[in-house]
């Protein structure tokens, strides 16, 4: 994806909320997007019905994206139910064939802190054709995400003819040189907007919206 950068808006993705509060508080800020944790072992997941109450409390025009890694299908199944996402993020080892099977867009992450086998831009999108994007996230093949660390932003691979988020590690310390440096559809972070694992920072949240309002107007 090459857009053309002018009146450009960066997306943004807060992911990772607890509390129906925090939620409230960044669609006030600006978040386009905010996400919901269902990965077994991360200290951000929520039960489908904790998520449930917490997109109620989304505002108008903001996406609830439901974010799974090799989660059973029965268990997607039941928070697509009850959530009602308008986009899913896949983490694990999911095929395109999992991804597309429940019926609503999805984003597929793709490890980058590892090996970078198989992920020259036309070989993304043989192995996730039905993907509405890419996200590129810190991790190594078969590792966690929502870790808070970053990768070498020059590994991304240049020519996706699909949207790219990007993701591990962006804080509103470096989302700035981030989004200049890798010119994204969007950018996703966790931790770098936080106090805790899962308690979402009023302060951390407006400084990181600022920051991308910053680097927007800076991109011709
Ligand atoms: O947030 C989590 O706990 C998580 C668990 C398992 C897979 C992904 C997870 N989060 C996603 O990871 C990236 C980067 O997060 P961070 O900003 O580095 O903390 C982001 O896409 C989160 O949505």
């Amino acid at each position: 994806m090459n857009p053309s950068r002018t009146l450009y808006r960066t997306r943004i993705k807060f992911c990772g909320f607890t509390r129906p509060g925090d939620v409230r508080l960044a669609c006030e800020l600006g978040a386009d997007a905010i996400g919901f944790v269902f990965a077994a072992g991360s200290k951000r997941r929520v039960a489908p019905e904790e998520a449930r109450a917490m997109r109620q409390a989304l505002a108008p025009l903001v996406d609830a994206v439901a974010l799974f890694a090799d989660n059973p299908v029965d268990e997607v199944r039941e928070v697509v139910r009850q959530v009602r996402p308008s986009l899913l993020q896949f983490h694990g080892n999911e095929d395109d064939a999992y991804c597309r099977g429940f019926g609503v867009p999805y984003l597929k992450a793709i490890a980058m802190g590892g090996e970078l086998a198989g992920q020259h831009p036309s070989a993304l999108l043989m192995r996730y054709p039905g993907a509405a994007g890419f996200l590129f996230d810190s991790h190594a093949e078969g590792g966690s995400g929502g870790s808070g660390k970053t990768f070498d932003w020059k590994r991304i691979p240049v020519g996706v003819q699909k949207p790219f988020i990007l993701a591990g590690g962006i804080t509103p310390d470096n989302v700035f040189e981030a989004i200049l440096a890798t010119l994204p559809w969007g950018v996703d972070v966790s931790s770098g907007i936080e106090s805790a694992p899962g308690l979402k920072d009023g302060d951390r949240m407006r400084q990181f919206v600022e920051e991308v309002r910053r680097a927007d107007c800076h991109v011709e």
